[in-house]
């Protein structure tokens, strides 16, 4: 457990990215669980008004419905080891999580594009803390007004945070690789606040 993480501060927000957050074991051990054992989906949404298969698997866990990206995603508890995590995360965070939205990214082709995660549920400048587990990928921060890019290798068993006003000046996005053909799994904890 890590006494004082290390907060990078960025124009307009901060970040923290700890590598090792979880131990191998812990790591390999809650990778096998994800995959093998969550209700993964590929969800359609609609783009210039066709269905449109995302390019990643999902699954989501909360105590309430949540819009993303078009979809409404209806409310159900996390189970035991993500709940566990979640409580982890927050320690190092110094807030609470009421939801995760897991993604599977089942080789490099699959991918998440340039978005902010701004729905208004999420408050105005939400903690968004991400476990990587699984092959490693490229996450890039992009600023929306000076294009300045951030890139960070997020590793099996990292967390990564974002925080203050990223979701206001930044977007990010999961790119493509032809460089990686095993899995990776995604879980990102938020707080939703309900109706
Ligand atoms: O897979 C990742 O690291 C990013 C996921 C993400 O940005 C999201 O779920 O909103
Ligand atoms: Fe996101």
């Amino acid at each position: 457990m890590v006494a004082f993480p290390q907060w990078q501060n960025i124009e307009h927000g901060k970040v923290l990215y700890l590598e090792g957050f979880l131990s191998q074991q812990e790591a390999d051990k809650l990778y096998h669980f994800m995959y093998n054992k969550m209700p993964w989906r590929q969800e359609s949404i609609v783009l210039f008004g066709r269905d449109v298969l995302q390019p990643r698997l999902q699954a989501w866990f909360s105590e309430h419905a949540y819009q993303y990206s078009g979809l409404l995603l209806q409310p159900n508890p996390m189970p035991q080891p993500i709940s566990a995590l979640k409580t982890k995360c927050e320690q190092i965070c110094g807030q609470t999580f009421n939801s995760v939205l897991l993604n599977l990214y089942r080789d490099g082709q699959d991918y998440m594009g340039w978005h902010q995660d701004n729905e208004k549920e999420l408050g105005h400048s939400p903690i968004i803390a991400s476990i990587s587990l699984g092959a490693e990928r490229k996450f890039t921060l992009k600023h929306k007004d000076n294009k300045q890019k951030l890139d960070y290798k997020l590793s099996h068993g990292s967390l990564f945070v974002m925080a203050g006003e990223i979701q206001h000046y930044w977007k990010h996005a999961l790119p493509k690789t032809k460089l990686v053909s095993e899995p990776r799994v995604n879980l990102t904890f938020r707080y939703i606040k309900g109706n």
